[in-house]
């Protein structure tokens, strides 16, 4: 046989193996059955190597042809896709000690966290262990006295904002100052810090750390993470991988160093995650990248998602006078123009609660919270979820259920008029169809962090709204369905008009300066 038959031969075989491979499925679902021949939950008949940009989309289409729980393969990983609430609740809630660990992804979990960080940690004494010590930085104490701290960083976020627009004469994008707001309060709980300036060099790292994070760990988007093969090949996203890790390790050690040596020296130093995290180290066993990965997580984990709200809020603003308008009634009513909202307020201004529970509705940043995994193997409703089983609550088409929310596709804040709850609460509710939404994702790994980011977005959007009117530039339109980020999702940049809505904001602004903490 000539050289090129033989090519083409052994090229044709390869080629038809593939074909196998990723209809493979049409077999695997026929085969894959549990004791009492239980199949696994319908979906597509062949794999896939990785979903693109907007992959919500794509979900919710086949929530809608297979069905409330339907599976899929990704290169060799079987996902199950939850879109229904009550079978999130009997899943993630009800079985939660089978369906709260973590597929330990290539690039997120392995090259990036290293298997170190709450997020990344498999269920069991390891994770309790992370979710105890951030415990210890949210327990209800600490959030008390994180109260002034964060109504604080709200009056510098709203002040900067105002400034940097020259008091309301140009237009501004918002990202970087909400980045930076979520970024302080998240430093100011992990580290006792604050960066003093908008132009503090730390505000844009972070900021970058945290949308390369998101950008390398969408949890459809590497195929890197689908097929073992490809994990001992230097792509350049694995090297992306390899810097981000070397990145947080420098950028977040450095500010643990800085705060050890406060701490040896005898300052006094804040009670943050850091300080509990060095106080323990010896009995909880952490070592150095322990140490750095959880306060990175814990820090980016909390900035991008706040910050990520906020723009989403003022990026659909301007398209929304009516709603604008009705804010504007209410607090002028409640609140009038010679002060700005507390957290106090929050109960007596409830078409502001009700704007803050859509925009998390229609604009979660997460549209797959992160996804959970299977620990055994567990047979609902006559479907088979194999044990190593990848598990991701759909939130999109979760989201967007008619019988929940009727006319889903539409803002409409009036949908939460009667809502009187906190998200904690409402996550709690006997009937789960009851719950507010499922921003914070569910079961034993809700976030941890839902007090503080509910605090940080009051003050946040209710003061927002208190201080200024907003409008977009005539030729600027701004996208509210593209968006930035495979993980956590942003607005496409946009600028904006901010007039302040009376002489008092101006002075309400300029009675607090920076102080350094
Ligand atoms: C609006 C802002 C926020 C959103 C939308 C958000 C959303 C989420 C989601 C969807 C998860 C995954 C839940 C699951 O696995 O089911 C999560 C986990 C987590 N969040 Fe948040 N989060 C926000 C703010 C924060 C803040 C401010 C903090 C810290 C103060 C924080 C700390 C964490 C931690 C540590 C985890 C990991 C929990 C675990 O794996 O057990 N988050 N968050």
């Amino acid at each position: 046989m000539s050289t090129s038959a033989l090519f083409f031969k052994i090229s044709a075989i390869g080629i038809c193996l593939l074909l196998s491979y990723f209809i493979s499925p049409i077999i695997l679902r026929r085969r894959i059955v549990d004791k009492a021949g239980n199949h696994i939950p319908p979906g597509p008949a062949i794999r896939y190597a990785f979903l693109r940009k907007y992959a919500e989309k794509v979900l919710h289409a086949w929530a809608k042809e297979y069905g409330e729980l339907f599976s899929i393969w990704m290169g060799s990983q079987l996902f199950v896709v939850v879109s229904d609430p009550h079978v999130a609740r009997d899943l993630l809630v009800t079985n939660g000690a089978i369906f709260s660990t973590r597929k330990r992804y290539f690039m997120k979990n392995q090259v990036i966290l290293r298997g170190r960080a709450i997020t990344a940690s498999e269920y069991g004494s390891k994770w309790r262990q992370h979710r105890r010590l951030a415990g210890l930085a949210l327990n209800p104490k600490a959030m008390q006295s994180y109260a002034a701290v964060m109504d604080y960083e709200s009056h510098i976020f709203i002040k900067s904002l105002f400034e940097e627009s020259l008091r309301g004469k140009l237009p501004i994008n918002p990202a970087h100052f909400a980045g930076r707001f979520a970024l302080n309060n998240m430093l100011i709980m992990s580290f006792g810090i604050r960066t003093t300036s908008a132009s503090d060099p730390l505000v844009a790292k972070a900021l970058d750390l945290a949308m390369e994070f998101m950008d390398l760990t969408g949890p459809w988007s590497n195929c890197v993470d689908f097929f073992e093969v490809l994990q001992y090949i230097p792509t350049p996203k694995r090297t992306r991988g390899r810097r981000l890790h070397d990145a947080l390790i420098d950028v977040y050690g450095s500010m643990i160093l800085d705060f050890q040596s406060r701490m040896r020296s005898g300052e006094e130093v804040s009670d943050c995650l850091v300080k509990t995290l060095l106080e323990n180290q010896e009995i909880e066993k952490l070592d150095w990248e322990d140490l750095c990965m959880l306060s990175a997580v814990f820090t980016l984990g909390g900035v991008h998602s706040t910050s990520g709200i906020i723009q989403w809020f003022l990026a659909l603003i301007p398209s929304y006078p009516d709603v604008a308008a009705r804010a504007r009634e209410e607090l002028d009513r409640v609140i009038g123009s010679e002060r700005w909202p507390t957290l106090e307020d929050e109960f007596n201004l409830p078409y502001i609660r009700a704007i803050i529970k859509e925009v998390q509705r229609v604009h979660a940043p997460f549209w797959f919270a992160t996804p959970h995994c299977t620990s055994e193997d567990f047979t609902y409703n006559g479907m088979f979820i194999p044990k190593e089983t990848v598990v991701l609550l759909n939130c999109y088409t979760l989201h967007h259920n008619e019988t929940r929310y009727p006319d889903s596709f539409k803002f409409n804040p009036d949908r939460y008029m009667d809502d009187k709850l906190n998200c904690s609460e409402s996550a709690k509710l006997p009937n789960v169809m009851d719950r507010d939404h499922w921003t914070f994702g569910a079961g034993r790994r809700i976030c941890p962090g839902l007090p503080a980011a509910e605090r940080e977005l009051w003050l946040a959007i209710s003061r927002l709204l208190w201080s200024f009117d907003f409008t977009a530039l005539p030729d600027e339109p701004i996208s509210l369905e593209e968006y930035d980020g495979l993980s956590g999702r942003t607005p496409l940049p946009f600028r904006l008009e901010l007039a302040p809505r009376f002489e008092r904001v101006g002075e309400i602004l300029d009675s607090a300066t920076e102080i350094t903490m």
